[in-house]
Parts: structure tokens; C-alpha cells; sequence
């Protein structure tokens, strides 16, 4: 496999001085070519800034960008092959779905438009209707509509589906994985919904406060990370020299979530008289955002 994007020493700030926002802080990381990689975060941890970045709508403040090997930034060799879906988007004031449709092949060379209009029925989008005349979930749709059949090499989609209802939601979880597994690609999701695309994710980063907590292998994060349960002396003797994501206890009982605990690890546990439960990514996530008392490090990689 092959890295599409490598990031190193990445920092991006918007302002000076006492306003300055730093909102991504020395982030390094690669991501490999042809697979669904998950960018979460809780808000303003830095999810939108990162895609700009790598996407070349915002300059870096430092650190060195490369997507396809070379820099994004006003390069048509990288963009040409990027397709980037956000929620943001702006279309001229009098541009009809229709027309979306129709200019997408000038973006993007890979346009499917068989596949777009099979798309337009699924999601039931009306075509003839002006853009800002769209619901928000409408708009969502043609997002995602264009993000699957412009079938870009690599397609970031900044949390797709504001205002698509649950079924339109799994319509295009179901369109996402079947299209990408006909058409391996690379791509790169940002969502709030961690537990909905949990099993679509190959690779995970876990953005916060501008900070990369967890860069891994979704398998390897899902099997390696749970949560110990028991007498608070036990769980403290267990997890002492252990990666801890995050502790929590109430009188004498105590859960510490462990990470990169192997099967001689579970065993040991058991054999202590603790109880051992899996921790879903969103809880996983949700931990590792929220703080524990020992610092998260690099997920289950670690
Ligand atoms: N142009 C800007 N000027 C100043 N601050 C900015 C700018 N763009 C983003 N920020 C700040 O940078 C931080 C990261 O914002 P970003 O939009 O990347 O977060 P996010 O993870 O996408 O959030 P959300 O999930 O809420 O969309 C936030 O604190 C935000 O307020």
C-alpha cells in the first residue's frame, strides 16, 4: 500500500496574539491509498481546518503537506484528482440540481453520471428545483451524489449528511461501501456519528483541540481497547504500567479503559477477578476527548 497523504509537523493558526486559534497543532500522519479513513472530533477540534489544509483552501502556518506526493496548494495534478464535499458549499444563485449534475464532468474525469442519476432516484432528489430552494437534507443528498459518483481518487466528504434523515443516511452508507468496493478509492470522512459508520471505517484519527489523540487501524482500536471493571485496588494494580485512555470510579469499584490489551492481557485481568467489556469507537472516542487522568497517546498503534 502506498501513503496518499503525508503530513508532517502540521500547524495551523488562525489570528495573533491573544486571538490566535490554533486549530491544528504539530499533527503528523499518513494516510494510505484505498481506504475509508474516519476523521473525528468533537467541535472546533480542527476536522474542517485539516481537510482545507489537505485540500489546498487554507495555507499551512508550518509543516509540510504532500497528497499524491506533492503539495495541494493551486496544483491541478493533486486537486484534479481530489473531490472534497462540504457542508458549505455555495452554488450560483440560479443553479438547478440539474445543473450540478451536468457540470460535475468538468470537475471531476471519473464522473459517473449513470451512476449519478440512479443516485438522484435513490435519495429522491428533485432535479428541476433550484439549489437554495432545497431542503437541508436535499442539499445534504446532491452532496453525497456528487461525492460518490465523481468517483475522485481521493473524496473528502465534511460531515455529509447534515439534515438527511436516517434511511437517506444508510442509503448512503450502503452507496459508499458497494461503490468502493467496485471502485477502490481513498476516502476521507468527518462525522459526529461515530457509532452509524463505525463499521465502515478502515483507519481512524481522533482530532482534538487541534491535537492528532489517536491515529490507528480501526480493527486493531475496535479488538485492542476495553474496559476493565472491578475493585478499585485491582484495577489500580492492573492497569499500573498500562496505556490508560481514561479512568473512572465510584466508591471502592473502578473502570479504567486499557489500550492495546493483547490476549495474554484479557487473561491476566480475568485471572485478577476483573471484568473485562468491549469499548465501541464512539465511546472510545468520546473518552479520549473528554480526559482522563493519564494523557491519551497513540490509540491501540501504541
Ligand atoms: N477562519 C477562521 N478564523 C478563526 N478561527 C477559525 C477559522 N476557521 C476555524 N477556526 C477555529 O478553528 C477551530 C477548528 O475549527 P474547525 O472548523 O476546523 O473544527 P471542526 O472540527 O470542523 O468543528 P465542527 O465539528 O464543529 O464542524 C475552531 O476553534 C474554530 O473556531
Amino acid at each position: 500500500m502506498s501513503a496518499v497523504i503525508r503530513v508532517e509537523g502540521l500547524e495551523k493558526t488562525f489570528g495573533v496574539g491573544q486571538n490566535a486559534v490554533h486549530a491544528v497543532r504539530e499533527a503528523s500522519f499518513t494516510l494510505e491509498e484505498n481506504r475509508i479513513h474516519g476523521l473525528l472530533g468533537r467541535n472546533g477540534a480542527g476536522k474542517t481546518t485539516l481537510m482545507q489544509l489537505l485540500t489546498g483552501q487554507e495555507f499551512a502556518s508550518r509543516g509540510s503537506i504532500r497528497v499524491f506526493g506533492e503539495s495541494p496548494v493551486e496544483n491541478a495534478r493533486v486537486l484534479d484528482r481530489v473531490c472534497f464535499i462540504k457542508e458549505s458549499q455555495r452554488y450560483p444563485d440560479d443553479f438547478r440540481v440539474a445543473h450540478v449534475l451536468r457540470s460535475a464532468p468538468w470537475f471531476f474525469s471519473g464522473w459517473d453520471a449513470d451512476y449519478a442519476a440512479e443516485l438522484v432516484e435513490r435519495f429522491r432528489v428533485p432535479v428541476r428545483r433550484r439549489m437554495k430552494k432545497l431542503s437541508r437534507g436535499q442539499l445534504s443528498a446532491v452532496g453525497v451524489i456528487v461525492g460518490l459518483a465523481s468517483r475522485a481518487p481521493l473524496t473528502f466528504f465534511d460531515e455529509p449528511y447534515l439534515g438527511l434523515d436516517a434511511v437517506a443516511r444508510q442509503l448512503f452508507y450502503d452507496a459508499l461501501l458497494a461503490d468502493y468496493a467496485e471502485h477502490p478509492r481513498t476516502v476521507v470522512l468527518s462525522t459526529h456519528l461515530i457509532d452509524e459508520v463505525s463499521n465502515l471505517l478502515e483507519h481512524v484519527i481522533v482530532i482534538d483541540e487541534g491535537r492528532i489523540l489517536i491515529d490507528a487501524d480501526a480493527e486493531a482500536l475496535r479488538g485492542s481497547t476495553i474496559d476493565v471493571v472491578g475493585a478499585r485496588t485491582a484495577v489500580d494494580a492492573f492497569t499500573a504500567g498500562r496505556e490508560v485512555l481514561h479512568r473512572a470510579s465510584l466508591g471502592g469499584l473502578a473502570t479504567a479503559t486499557v489500550a492495546g490489551l493483547d490476549e495474554a492481557g484479557r487473561a491476566s485481568a480475568r485471572a485478577a477477578g476483573l471484568e473485562l467489556a468491549p469499548v465501541s469507537l464512539q465511546q472510545l472516542v468520546i473518552r479520549t476527548t473528554t480526559g482522563g487522568e493519564a494523557a491519551p497517546a497513540n490509540g491501540a498503534d501504541a
